[in-house]
């Protein structure tokens, strides 16, 4: 019998509830049995400074990796969206899951919707490409910076201190809390954060047994659609905070990139779309995705997408 694999985790809900979702997937798969390590982070210490003057959601990833490579825990495993698109040195995301709902929800009192908002209504939100992609779509409505776990946000719709609040759909189906959406925002009026809805498996690059066991997990549709995703973000060199989205499909024989940089306040939205034909076999799939990303990225800074982004940073 071998050794339980150690799954570092933050002690989160969201996180226990990815956490837990992937080893009961990686037992299920290979028999193998996954013990949860708890790990504290500086993220889950301050829970007052907003996460963009901590250093943004980036502070929930050191610690997890800190111990991977002092070989503390096996694996770990991470909302994909929070990871810095820096490669960590040492380390390698053996598997990217199949990718759960990409949008972002509103959740509203009285069961309203973006649209049906009254003017003036303040919706809890720190997030620039939300906070640019709401004003874009309604210049009418407040939004004001929210930070805590999902439990403290929504509290503050129910308790009529906001009348909205707008959190990821992943977060809140990995929660239990998607019957509390009053409206899974259309992607096209609010495209979603590079690699929102993904999980990132990752473990130490030289432990070559657990990259193959952690393997069984990939799905290779999400893994193109984050490359594509993130590589666009990369090649904007966007920052954490800056506004910019972007939206990967992979179909069976395409692949479609959608990406929107905005100011701050909503007025200017750029947004642009490419598709590429999805090779087969698909052994270049990964390196077609990074190139569509960098195209992408490409057309954007070429419609000014620099000038946007400076003028907003
Ligand atoms: N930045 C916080 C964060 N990181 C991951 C999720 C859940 C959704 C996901 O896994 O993409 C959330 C909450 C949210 O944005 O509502």
């Amino acid at each position: 019998m071998s050794r339980p694999l150690r799954l570092g985790t933050r002690a989160s809900k969201l996180a226990l509830a990815q956490s837990g979702d992937v080893a009961a997937a990686l037992t299920a798969a290979t028999g193998r049995a996954v013990e949860l390590v708890h790990i504290s982070t500086d993220g889950d210490r301050d829970r007052t400074t907003p996460l963009t003057q901590i250093g943004g959601t980036g502070v929930f990833v050191s610690a997890l990796r800190d111990a991977l490579l002092a070989d503390e825990i096996d694996f770990a495993v991470h909302s994909y969206k929070d990871l810095p698109t820096a490669a960590a040195e040492g380390l390698t995301i053996a598997a990217v899951p199949v990718r759960a709902d990409t949008r972002d929800a509103l959740i509203a009192r009285d069961g309203l919707t973006l649209e049906k908002l009254p003017a003036g209504a303040r919706i809890g939100t720190g997030a620039p490409r939300r906070i640019a992609q709401l004003l874009a779509a309604r210049p009418d409505v407040v939004c004001v910076p929210i930070r805590g776990n999902v439990d403290t946000r929504l509290g503050k719709v129910s308790s009529g201190e906001l009348d909205a609040v707008v959190l990821a759909v992943a977060g809140l189906t990995r929660l239990g809390r998607a019957a509390e959406i009053t409206e899974a925002l259309d992607p096209d009026v609010v495209v979603p954060a590079p690699a929102q809805g993904a999980l990132a498996i990752e473990c130490r690059a030289d432990d070559a047994d657990l990259v193959e066991l952690l393997g069984t997990l990939e799905d290779s549709g999400a893994r193109a659609e984050v490359v594509a995703e993130r590589t666009l973000l990369a090649t904007l060199e966007a920052g954490c905070s800056a506004p910019v989205a972007a939206w990967a499909t992979a179909g069976t024989t395409e692949l479609t990139l959608r990406a929107r940089v905005a100011s701050l306040d909503g007025t200017t939205v750029l947004t642009d779309a490419r598709t590429i034909t999805v090779p087969d076999p698909h052994d270049s799939l990964h390196t077609d995705a990074e190139t569509v990303g960098r195209q992408l990225a490409a057309d954007l800074l070429a419609s000014g997408a620099d000038t946007l982004m400076g003028r907003t940073a």
